[in-house]
This record gives C-alpha cells, sequence and structure tokens, in this order.
C-alpha cells in the first residue's frame, strides 16, 4: 500500500494492476430495484443521505449499486472496499463525474475539488500542494495559535452566557485560511466576511440538493425553470465577484511575502515561461483559492461544533482531557508536537471524526477506465460513492458503532486507525489534511484547557446529534455555556 500511495501523489501509474474478471463472467452488484426511467433517484432524494445509504448498505452490503438516469453508480460503505478503490487502484478511479452543474460551480471544471483526472488537474494540484506545504511549513502552527486565542477571548467576552458558537468557529477556522492565503484576517462583524460566508454556505447546500444533481442525469431538464438552480447560479456569481475583487486588491496592493496567492501567482508564471508541461493561468489561482476557502472554513468550523455538542453529552470526557492537559503540560497549552503524548485528546479527536465525518460522502469519484472492487467488474465512468458515514459505523469493525466512546481510540480500546478514513486517500486525499489535523488539536487543546462547556438550564434537551447532511455534515444549532477554567486567567 505504501507504494500505492506513492503513486498517487507523485502521479506516475504504477506498474502492475490488479486483474480482474471480464464483465461476462463478473457476478452483478446487488441492488435495489430500480423505477421506469428515474431508476434508484428517490434513494438519493433522502434528507439525511449519509444515514439513508448507510441503511442500504446493511441490506445489500458494503458494495451495492444505483442507477440514475444513465448514470450507474457504486456505493462502497466498508474502510477495506473504500481503501481499495482509492488508495490501491487509485489511478482506476482518480476521475470526478462529468456533471454539467460541476462545471458551473467549478469555473468549467477548473477546480481541485471537482475537476476531472487530467495533465492540467494533476499541474493544478502540484502547484497548490506545493503552495500550500511551503507556506503551512513557515507559518502554521502560529497562525492558528494566533486564532485559537483570539477565539478564546471572544468565548470570555460571553461572561457565561448562553450562546450558539457556530458563527465563532467558522471565523476561527475562515482566519486561518485566509492570513494563510492572503495574509488577511476578519473580524465577526466585517461584511466582507459575512458575503462571503453567507454565499459559500449557500452554494455547499444547495449543492447537494437533488433539484441540482437531477439536471446531472436528465438534460432534458435542464430546458425548464428551475428556481434551485438559478439561485445556485446566482450564489456561484457572487462568490466570483468576491474572490475577484480579494485577488485583484491583493495584486495592486497588498502582496504579502509567504503567503499561497503569492507562491501561486508565481508557480502560475514558472509554469507558463517552461516550453513543457500545462498551461495554468489566474482562473486556477482563482479556483483554488475557492477551494481553499471552501474546503478550509466549513470543514474544521463543523467539526468543533460537533465536538461541543458531544462533550454534553459526555461532560466527563472534558474533565478527563482537561486533566491531561494540566498533568502532562503543567498548564502551558499544547504545541502540534505534542500530540503523542496527549492521547485522551487525541482519542476525542478520531471518535468526533470518526462518528461525523464533516465530508460524510467524501466528494464521488470516477472509473476512468474499465476496472474492479471486491471481485466485481466496475465499466469505465461509473461514479463510486465512498461512502465514510457508513465504513465508520460499519458494525464488522467498530463494536457499537453508533456510541460516543473515545476511549475506543487509546490502548487496548480496540478502535481501528486503519479504518478511519475521514480524509478520503488516494489521489484526491484531502489537499488540507495537515492543516485540518493541526486546527483540530490546537483548537480543541486550547478550548478544553481553558473552558468547561456546560448545557444551560434553560435548555430542555442535550443537543441533537442527527445532523444535517449536505456536501458537509453540520449539526443543528444549539446553545451552551463557556466557564472559564481556573488556569484560564493564568
Ligand atoms: C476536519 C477537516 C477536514 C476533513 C475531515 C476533510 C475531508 C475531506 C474529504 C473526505 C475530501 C474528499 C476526498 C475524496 O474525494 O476522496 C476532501 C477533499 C478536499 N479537501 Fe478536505 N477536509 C478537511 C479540511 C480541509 C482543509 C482545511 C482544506 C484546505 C486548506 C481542505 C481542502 C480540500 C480540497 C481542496 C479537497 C479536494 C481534493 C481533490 O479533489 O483532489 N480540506 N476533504
Amino acid at each position: 500500500e505504501k507504494d500505492d500511495k506513492e503513486h498517487a501523489h507523485s502521479g506516475t501509474v504504477p506498474k502492475c494492476r490488479s486483474e480482474f474478471l471480464p464483465r461476462s463472467s463478473s457476478p452483478s452488484i446487488p441492488g435495489p430495484r430500480g423505477f421506469f426511467l428515474i431508476g434508484n433517484m428517490m434513494e438519493l432524494a433522502h434528507d439525511h443521505l449519509p444515514i439513508h445509504l448507510t441503511q442500504l448498505a446493511r441490506r445489500y452490503g458494503n458494495i451495492y449499486r444505483l442507477k440514475c438516469g444513465n448514470t450507474t453508480m457504486v456505493v462502497l460503505s466498508s474502510s477495506d472496499l473504500i481503501r481499495e478503490a482509492l488508495v490501491k487502484k487509485w489511478s482506476d478511479f482518480a476521475g470526478r463525474p462529468i456533471s454539467y452543474t460541476g462545471d458551473i460551480v467549478s469555473g468549467g471544471g477548473r477546480s481541485i475539488s471537482l475537476g476531472d483526472y487530467t495533465e492540467e488537474w494533476r499541474a493544478h494540484r502540484r502547484l497548490v500542494h506545493g503552495a500550500l506545504q511551503r507556506c503551512c511549513h513557515q507559518s502554521l502552527q502560529e497562525v492558528i495559535e494566533k486564532q485559537a486565542l483570539h477565539l478564546r477571548q471572544v468565548l470570555m467576552d460571553y461572561q457565561e452566557r448562553a450562546v450558539d458558537l457556530a458563527e465563532d468557529f467558522t471565523v476561527a477556522a475562515s482566519n486561518v485560511i485566509t492570513t494563510l492565503a492572503f495574509g488577511k484576517e476578519y473580524d465577526k462583524s466585517s461584511t466582507e466576511l459575512q458575503q462571503l460566508h453567507c454565499c459559500l454556505n449557500e452554494i455547499v447546500g444547495l449543492w447537494g440538493s437533488s433539484w441540482i444533481s437531477v439536471l446531472d442525469s436528465f438534460p432534458l431538464l435542464r430546458k425548464l425553470p428551475n428556481p434551485v438552480f438559478s439561485r445556485l447560479l446566482k450564489e456561484v456569481a457572487k462568490r466570483d465577484e468576491i474572490i475577484q475583487h480579494h485577488l485583484n486588491s491583493y495584486k495592486s496592493h497588498g502582496k504579502k511575502e509567504g503567503t499561497i496567492t503569492q507562491s501561486l501567482l508565481q508557480g502560475v508564471d514558472e509554469q507558463n515561461t517552461r516550453e513543457d508541461g500545462e498551461h495554468l493561468t489566474d482562473v486556477h489561482v482563482h479556483m483554488a483559492t475557492v477551494d481553499l476557502i471552501i474546503g478550509g472554513t466549513e470543514t474544521a468550523a463543523a467539526w468543533l461544533n460537533w465536538t461541543i455538542a458531544f462533550l454534553l453529552h459526555r461532560p466527563e470526557i472534558q474533565t478527563k482531557v482537561y486533566e491531561e492537559l494540566c498533568t502532562v503540560l503543567e498548564s502551558r497549552y499544547p504545541k502540534y508536537s505534542d500530540r503523542h503524548r496527549l492521547p485522551v485528546l487525541c482519542s476525542l479527536i478520531s471518535e468526533v471524526l470518526r462518528l461525523r465525518p464533516v465530508a460524510p460522502l467524501a466528494v464521488p469519484h470516477r472509473a476512468i477506465r474499465d476496472s474492479s472492487i471486491a471481485g466485481y467488474f466496475i465499466p469505465k465512468n461509473t461514479v463510486v460513492i465512498p461512502n465514510l458515514f457508513g465504513a465508520h459505523h460499519d458494525p464488522a469493525v467498530w463494536t457499537d458503532p453508533y456510541s460516543f466512546r473515545p476511549e475506543r481510540f487509546l490502548e487496548g480500546g480496540g478502535g481501528s486507525n486503519r479504518a478511519l478514513i475521514p480524509f478520503g486517500g488516494g489521489a484526491r486525499l484531502c489537499l488540507g489534511e495537515s492543516v485540518g489535523k493541526m486546527e483540530l488539536f490546537l483548537f480543541t487543546g486550547y478550548l478544553l484547557r481553558d473552558f468547561e462547556f456546560i448545557l444551560p438550564v434553560s435548555e430542555t434537551s442535550l443537543p441533537e446529534l442527527r445532523g444535517i447532511a449536505t456536501v458537509v455534515l453540520k449539526i443543528k444549532s444549539y446553545n451552551v455555556i463557556v466557564r472559564p477554567r481556573p488556569v484560564a486567567s493564568s
């Protein structure tokens, strides 16, 4: 597997690809019966798709197929099958679905997250990966620490009033990424920030809706009026205007050394002076910025909000993390290098990632050639859905899979780090994995060192843990009281 990973990142195709049965002798993949014309489309219209696809997996198995118009989808709901497709056979499944609506959202397929696997896409991903690495190497920990301290002050200022922290988490995560990208941070009240997040939130919400996905499977419907699609187009135009404004003002007066944008602009220039290689443009810089801001904000912020909600359900875990921080670090704030000495904190992070992977169905992949999964023939162009939520609730791997039990990740607890795949894998592994991991660790460490999170007496019930599933899995809003620990004032 190590070799497969190396190939996935260098982009070279492994010499020996696994063999598979020809279509004629391969058994057919199980799945629910479809209706005339629409196939299994109704299965995809469920209000909480990750839960529904996981229930179907219990009926049809960890690999099953769904038909939607002329698209065949294969849903994978165990970490072994997801690894087989995304990591072991990464070069077969590195594509993204060819999508009319995806093209509109991604500047004609020129984003990293939705762009198909081509030479141009590989050059683009390499460029952004390099820019992110350089910038993170110089300043990531410092940038997160600054935002964690700022968040701490915001929470102090609430003076133990019952509050919903969702927006504060969004601002903190967003400021990490805008500092890395442009050297710029925003106040919660900034209209620029609010406009951007409002429109990114809308896009992420609308993108998962069946009003939009139906247009990919049934091209004729594109001719009919579709108010949801019109709203999506409007929000995409707004998003592009805001990002363009940022990039223009960066170019004209804000150029900052060591930022991702500086590295991207320089990289595009260098790339274009070379005779060989792909031609990258300002559109690639623009779409990379969109990818980083969406990927870097919605995910970490949603995860923090889930963590506090789970801790309200099991307050004694807060005490355990707090005691660990006080004992091991003698009350100083954690550094990322302390993570191996803080198993209780790390077990909390892993368990929340397991129970609520913030990108529960990752992003759909596409077979770019005929291949196989679990011995089944998978023809070219099949859409593969890695059901991370299902894999993280697989009863064959996890004891009591629906319970919040961070202890399972402590030594002897039976939790499997190998089966935990919240960032996907292979050629499409989350581009911000290292940023995300450091954010989750430092934000949680800072918050649990300084505060105790308490359910307000006015609340009649604990936060609801089912969540709202779009591309990102978010928790419904809830209120919490943030009480400073004695150590917080030191
Ligand atoms: C808790 C934090 C995060 C989680 C759990 C997460 C998870 C994921 C997952 C599951 C995917 C899809 C992988 C696939 O298609 O197989 C993904 C893709 C991506 N993520 Fe993240 N992510 C997180 C944070 C971030 C951050 C901080 C950034 C940016 C700095 C980011 C940027 C991206 C991008 C650009 C992609 C598209 C990669 C591609 O298609 O090649 N993510 N992420």
